[in-house]
């Protein structure tokens, strides 16, 4: 019979570089998947990581090589820490993401560093890592992986709602696993409230403050991406050619500007939450803080929002990560061909031992 009881440490590292989430978790499976939390956190980058992370798609493969076995080193001190902190004993694995310097799946290439063999032997634990690569070698996009998470650990909702960078979500689709990018949210938001010197718009007090802008709102409402069949994603690319010029040609106070994108973000949402009824929603990611957000979008849908303890709202990601190392560890499917277009659904990630 499989195990089916494991206490791992989830490790990611997310686009924005707000730092390292740490979760300390068990999953027991019986009939269904559980989790408990035991501790977590987030540990900030210092400075000089901050600034060698943003800008690791110019570096040569070279120069990666060599940032791969500092990050992975930096990495293992930062898990060490965070175990010895917490008292933690008896694990079965650090699952770690890694963070991703570049990602060009159509390409047939995407690299995470912090996925040496080295972390192991230093944190002297099983390490299951590297989880994007099989998945692109397989033709797939190597992301999203979080969705087989919200299907096994989070079924009871309806739609799985992240308001990261940008709003993705996922749900089932006739016996299928979708999922998608909705619109930017964070990474447009914070861009402006930026201007006025805040790192964010905290719980969107400055957008309540504004008006909406009818015409900006609707030439957001009108990009081509929103008419586009799912599956679809964005990038930070796309947010720079396409969002902030329009915004940024009709010159209006940063206030107009956060409440009508704030506006514009709940249009898109609702539009693709209002396709059922009755449905429950999950919201996780830091934009579920935004209350003038979360409130606009409970006025444009009946369906039921459900925004959880800030353990889950800022460390689903890292909790699904130590998720896929342990579906890894009993060589079961963690990547879903219906959400990255692999050829087959697979187990994907490395397992190293010390
Ligand atoms: N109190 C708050 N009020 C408004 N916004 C908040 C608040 N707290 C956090 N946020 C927003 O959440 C962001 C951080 O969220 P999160 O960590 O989910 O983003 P992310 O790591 O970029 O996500 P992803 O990598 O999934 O795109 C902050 O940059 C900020 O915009
Ligand atoms: C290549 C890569 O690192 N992609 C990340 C990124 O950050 C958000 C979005 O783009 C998502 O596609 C993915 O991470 C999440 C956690 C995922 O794989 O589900």
């Amino acid at each position: 019979m499989k195990k089916n009881l494991f206490r791992v440490i989830g490790v990611m590292s997310g686009t924005s570089l707000d730092g390292i989430d740490l979760v300390d978790v068990t999953f027991e499976f019986e009939e269904k998947w559980r989790y408990t939390i035991h501790h977590s956190e987030t540990v900030k980058y210092p400075e000089t990581w901050y600034q060698t992370l943003k800008h690791l798609v110019t570096f040569s493969e070279v120069q990666l090589r060599e940032i791969d076995a500092d990050y992975t080193e930096f990495l293992a001190h930062i898990i060490q820490r965070f175990i010895s902190k917490n008292h933690i004993n008896g694990i079965d694995a650090v699952c770690s993401h890694g963070h991703t310097a570049k990602h060009e799946p159509a390409k047939g290439y995407t690299y995470q560093i912090g996925n040496l063999s080295m972390l192991s032997k230093k944190l002297k634990q099983t390490v299951v890592c590297d989880f994007r690569a099989q998945d692109v070698a397989l033709g797939g996009q190597g992301a999203p992986l979080v969705p087989i998470g919200d299907k096994l650990l989070f079924s009871d909702y309806t739609f799985c709602l992240n308001l990261g960078g940008f709003a993705n979500i996922s749900f089932e689709n006739e016996g299928e696993r979708i999922a998608y990018d909705i619109c930017p949210v964070n990474s447009v938001l914070n861009h402006y409230a930026n201007r006025l010197g805040f790192e964010y718009d905290n719980e969107g007090s400055m957008a309540s403050k504004g008006s909406v802008d009818d015409l900006l709102l609707k030439r957001l409402n009108d990009l081509d991406f929103y008419a586009l069949p799912f599956p679809k994603s964005l990038g930070i690319e796309w947010v720079n050619s396409e969002i902030l010029p329009r915004i940024n040609k009709m010159d209006l106070p940063v206030e107009i500007v956060l409440r009508t994108f704030t506006e514009h973000i709940t249009d898109q949402i609702s539009e693709v939450l209002n396709t059922t009824t009755g449905a429950t929603v999950l919201i996780t990611g830091g934009g579920a803080y935004h209350t003038f957000l979360i409130d606009r979008l409970r006025e444009k849908t009946s369906n039921q929002l459900h925004i959880p303890n800030s353990d889950l709202v800022e460390f689903k990601e890292a909790l699904i990560f130590g998720f896929l190392g342990v579906l890894k560890l009993r060589d079961e499917v963690n990547c879903l061909k219906s959400v990255t277009g692999a050829s087959k659904n697979h187990s994907s990630g490395k397992i190293f031992t010390p």
